[in-house]
């Protein structure tokens, strides 16, 4: 029904030194969510495939020019990355589109602007970037480097692939190590452009492309002896596995997992405000967000008007096509993944919520996989759709009487990624913003990103966190060497 954005490759294939991976395993469908049509094909790399990639990072690591470069040489190559995607925007948006049905409007105005300022922001980074040093112990100098630590092993997920994997690359190699990307098999096509339009900026080697499914491709990499460090964004369950991988293996990793976070909104706030983040907060990314507000908390006193204006203006919004600049809501990424969220919509039945608008598929928009923006109110916070991450277009509603019940409400969740506060009142601000149990806190405005600060979960969101600082942690090895200035005689030990 819908025509396509682009024509993609016929067929996605890994890269291993900026050659086309041997692959190996079978060829897997790649759909677009907009019609549900096979629009390409994936050549999965299997385990021999993985080891060539993660060997020529290993080669480039060790031998090449990467780790060693000074750090504005490193940066001019950070500022050819940015400059490569900025070149070619409209293209890696349109590939993006066809293989999640994210809307065009956004991945060219948001997503891929912000794939290219990764680049920009770790390249300024490291240009203000200096070891320590101490020299306050009498007689002795004493200096802390920061060393690039080796092989990074980058799993990204299917939600916004090109701009949440460039994070990674950007910030594993502004702090000089090679790396092996896995993006989700489900949506391959744009970061597999990306990874090509780098090779010709950087060295041999330094940034790798391996394709396929997480228990195959995915498990290949983390289990790699190669593998020095992992970066994963995707499911709690396979963050699980991930990390216990990488315990056994001894190797540092960081997990940005899911989320159920709560969006207060106190009867104290500008509630029209509200009433738009509260809406950006759950519908934003077709639903499809790790830091979506989707358990919607409101003060008793304004929660039925609260509720009422949300579905009104929820089911007013303009679902399909996601090329359309009109567009509002598009199709979720995959029929599996659609079918999960409708099952939610059964759940939320059976628990007896009070649906305020949608809980069906959009059938009158052909095979695609659209989804009513849905909004429930929940019997309590037990209910499963207020625990469970749906990840999609499904706000819960809850109703609550004081900030401590909003507390208690809000940190009773398996997750703690961000959660949202809107009220004009400093004290309940205050309040709030002092008891949430989540690695980041909005108030007054939804998912406002600042890169140098951390961003990443208590609970079952993750372990460890991203950002500038927090990059610079994780992607570096710590050297400390002393010397002393002048030497003094030392105990002469047995003469
Ligand atoms: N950004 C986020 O926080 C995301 C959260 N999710 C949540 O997770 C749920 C499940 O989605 P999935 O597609 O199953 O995500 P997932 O966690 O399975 O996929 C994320 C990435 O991990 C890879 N992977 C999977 N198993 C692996 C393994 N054993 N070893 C190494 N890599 C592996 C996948 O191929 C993909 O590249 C979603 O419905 C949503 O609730 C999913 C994607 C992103
Ligand atoms: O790094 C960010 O700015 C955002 C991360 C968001 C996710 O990981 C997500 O929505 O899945």
């Amino acid at each position: 029904m819908f025509d396509l954005p682009i024509t993609p490759a016929p067929r996605v294939q890994g890269l291993v030194a900026g050659k086309a991976s041997p692959g190996g395993g079978p060829e897997l469908p790649v759909y677009y969510p907009g019609t549900g049509a096979q629009v390409s094909v994936l050549v999965e790399d299997g385990p021999e495939a993985v080891a060539a990639a993660v060997e020529a990072a290993r080669r480039a690591f060790d031998n090449g020019p990467w780790p060693k470069l000074s750090t504005d040489a490193r940066i001019a190559v950070l500022e050819r990355c940015r400059e490569a995607i900025l070149a070619n925007v409209d293209e890696l948006a349109r590939l993006e589109c066809v293989a999640t049905g994210l809307l065009m409007r956004e991945l060219r105005a948001m997503h891929m602007k912000r794939a290219a300022y990764n680049f920009r922001f770790f390249a300024d980074y490291i240009s203000q970037t200096a070891g320590q040093r101490y020299d306050q112990t009498a007689g002795f100098l004493t200096t802390v480097a920061r060393d690039p630590v080796g092989v990074a092993a980058l799993i990204a997920p299917w939600n916004a692939p090109v701009a949440l994997a460039t994070m990674k690359i950007a910030a594993a190699l502004a702090f000089g190590n090679t790396a092996v990307l896995k993006p989700s098999e489900q949506t391959p096509l744009a970061l597999a452009r990306v990874v090509e339009l780098l090779q010709e900026v950087l060295p041999e080697g330094v940034l790798n492309l391996v394709n396929g499914r997480g228990p195959v491709t995915g498990a290949a990499l983390v289990e790699h002896p190669g593998v020095d460090l992992i970066s994963f964004t995707g499911g709690t369950q396979t963050g699980r596995q991930i990390m216990s991988v990488a315990g056994r293996n001894l190797v540092p990793c960081t997990m940005e997992l899911g989320g159920k976070s709560a969006n207060v909104v106190f009867a104290s706030a500008d509630l029209d405000r509200a009433l738009d983040g509260a809406l950006i907060g759950i519908f934003a990314n077709n639903g499809q967000q790790c830091l979506a507000g989707s358990r919607i908390l409101v003060e008793r006193p304004v929660f039925e008007e609260f509720t009422g204006r949300f579905a009104e203006r929820a089911a007013a919004m303009r679902v399909g096509d996601p090329m359309d600049e009109a567009t509002e809501l598009g199709p979720l990424a995959s029929m599996p993944h659609m079918n999960r969220v409708l099952g939610f919509a059964e759940t939320a039945r059976a628990e007896g919520c009070r649906f305020l608008t949608g809980g069906a598929r959009r059938e009158d928009l052909g095979e695609g996989y659209y989804v009513a923006p849905t909004a429930v109110v929940a019997p309590s916070n037990a209910a499963k759709v207020a625990q469970e991450e749906i990840f999609g277009p499904f706000a819960t509603f809850l109703p609550f009487d004081t900030p401590e019940e909003a507390i208690a409400i809000a940190n009773d969740s398996a997750y703690g990624l961000v959660a949202y506060v809107w009220s004009d009142h400093l004290p309940t601000v205050m309040t709030m913003t002092e008891a949430l149990r989540a690695g980041v806190v909005w108030v007054n405005t939804p998912m406002m990103r600042e890169l140098r600060a951390p961003f990443g979960g208590y609970k079952a969101s993750g372990v460890g966190r991203e950002g500038g600082a927090a990059c610079e942690a994780f992607y570096t090895e710590e050297r400390t060497v002393t010397i002393p200035k002048t030497p003094a005689p030392l105990p002469s030990l047995g003469a």
